[in-house]
């Protein structure tokens, strides 16, 4: 079984210390880097954009996963290949022709990921699971850090699970919102392969062995 992944969000970071944040986990056991890009529009909050996206890349010396929370994110898929995003994830709800976005995310190097939010079902992938590389679940509604966790996000993994498994795809299921070290075991469990935590991880007095002991959770 492959070693499961931990990404830090960096929307919890603290941005006037960006760079002491980014090189922490740089130094720390986690995979990834999350970064949620938000547009003000698709989520009632803005984050931040490609000029901070730039700079944490900058330094960034693990995998870049970029969570686009932005309508019609086609606009942008260049730009933010452009900007070393390895894997550029949009929302199901903001693509009028998935299939096409994810085309032409890969066709700029990048692992297309897909997001659904809390209402959205499972099923709806079932035509493009083939072509996905992530899922990323959303276990809070997207738009904000340190919101608590939605508890039926573990059917939904087991039911995504269950169909990448009926569809002999390799897709990587990715949770997004209130994860810390009292769920992590149950979503692994189920069948979750990334974890993303933001709050858990930035709000903690010691980063860095917040990072290790999540994922010692997480692979247990
Ligand atoms: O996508 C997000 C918000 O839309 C964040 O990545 C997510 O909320 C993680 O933050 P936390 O771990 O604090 O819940």
């Amino acid at each position: 079984m492959s070693s499961k992944l931990i990404a830090p969000s960096v929307l919890a970071a603290d941005f006037a210390n960006l760079q002491r944040d980014i090189e922490m986990v740089n130094n720390s056991e986690a995979d990834w880097f999350h970064i949620d890009i938000m547009d003000g529009v698709f989520v009632p909050n803005i984050s931040f954009g490609m000029p901070v996206l730039q700079a944490i890349a900058k330094h960034a010396k693990k995998t870049i996963d970029v969570h686009l929370m932005i309508v019609d994110p086609d606009r942008y898929i260049k730009t933010f290949a452009n900007l070393g995003s390895d894997i550029l994830t949009v929302h199901y709800e903001a693509c009028t022709h998935l299939h096409r976005t994810l085309q032409a995310i890969k066709a700029e190097g990048m692992k297309a990921g897909v997001a659904l939010n809390p209402h959205t079902n499972i099923n709806v992938l079932e035509d493009t699971i083939n072509d996905i590389d992530l899922v990323c679940i959303m276990s809070v509604n997207p738009g904000f850090g340190g919101q608590s966790f939605i508890e039926n996000t573990y059917d939904k993994v087991k039911k995504l699970k269950a169909l990448i498994k009926q569809k002999g795809a390799s897709t990587k299921i990715e949770i997004d919102g209130g994860v810390t070290n009292k769920n992590a075991k149950a979503l692994t469990d189920a069948g979750a392969d990334v974890l993303v935590a933001g709050s858990y991880v930035f709000k903690s007095d010691n980063q860095i062995e917040t990072i290790k002991g999540l994922k010692a959770i997480a692979n247990s």
